[in-house]
């Protein structure tokens, strides 16, 4: 997906917002779990309820990695059971040398390996360039790299002192000599709201992707405030407050509220900040 086909869809459905499909056997609803595959059922009805409120889905691979074979067939069922309208995000946290990486790229890009097809994934930076260059020889597709994530760990690294200023705004430098707005995305934890005008100098039209709201405590109107460009520049995750809004027969309705809720703020930031 281009970064105008992304916009696109954004004013049209005055949404921001990505659903994070982080979901674990452990926590879903117990009536699900007679089910074949209770994972992708999950899945498929929190997709249904959420789909007119979101402009993207991001399955966090771990969930599904834990659960062995079966768990990357319910992460392929839940792929294709995603329309092509909506932006999807592997966060896998890859990168490593370039000849793992390639094979990391293939992973989630090239279908006719893998069966996925998936339009980016994240990617953690400290392997340097010749470890995400891999991921962006795949035409339309996009890497999100890790900057300033939402844990407190977060700090132990990416503030960390160098002579140009921290580390993560090097990250944010030199990643800029691999590829443009139109091809990266960076993190940047809904919990940072402080570096965010800073962030935004330096990446003044890339889109961030902002997790941290709902769970994590982030304020989606600081982030929006701070954060938004005049074409709008920010995905905004939100998982656990939204799949597991509550683990009765009425999951997914609920799910789809705590969507409609925070795509109804975003119609509004939308109005309020873009182009400010
Ligand atoms: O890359 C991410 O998505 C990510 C980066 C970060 O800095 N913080 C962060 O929470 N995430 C992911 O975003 C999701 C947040 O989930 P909730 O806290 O439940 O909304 C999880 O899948 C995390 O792995």
């Amino acid at each position: 997906m281009t970064y105008d086909t992304l916009y696109a869809h954004i004013l049209e459905k005055e949404s921001y917002l990505c659903v994070g499909l982080d979901t674990d056997i452990r926590k879903i609803p117990s009536h699900l779990l007679k089910e074949k595959d209770p994972i992708f059922e999950f899945n498929r009805q929190i997709i249904d309820a959420t789909l007119p409120y979101c402009v993207s889905y991001k399955p966090n691979i771990a969930f599904y990695e834990a659960l062995g074979a079966k768990g990357w067939e319910s992460l392929q069922k839940t792929m294709e059971y995603i329309p092509k309208t909506h932006f999807t995000i592997a966060d896998a946290k890859r990168g490593d040398i370039g000849n793992t990486s390639s094979l990391y790229a293939r992973t989630f890009f090239d279908p006719s390996a893998s069966g996925f097809d998936f339009d980016s994934v994240t990617v953690a930076p400290y392997m340097g360039s010749d470890s995400v260059l891999p991921f962006l020889e795949f035409e339309n597709k996009w890497v999100i790299l890790l900057a300033l994530t939402s844990n407190q760990g977060g700090s132990d690294f990416q503030r960390l002192q160098t002579p140009e200023g921290p580390l993560y705004e090097q990250v944010l430098r030199t990643s800029q000599q691999w590829a443009g707005a139109d091809r990266m995305m960076y993190v940047v934890g809904a919990t940072q709201t402080q570096d965010l005008a800073h962030i935004r100098t330096l990446v003044p039209d890339h889109f961030l992707l902002v997790p941290g709201v709902g769970a994590q405590g982030g304020s989606l109107q600081e982030v929006s405030r701070i954060g938004m460009t005049s074409r709008c520049g920010l995905l905004i995750n939100a998982s656990r407050s939204i799949i597991y809004a509550s683990n009765g027969q009425d999951f997914a309705l609920r799910a789809g509220e705590e969507a409609h809720k925070l795509q109804q703020e975003m119609a509004q930031y939308l109005q309020q900040y873009r182009g400010v």
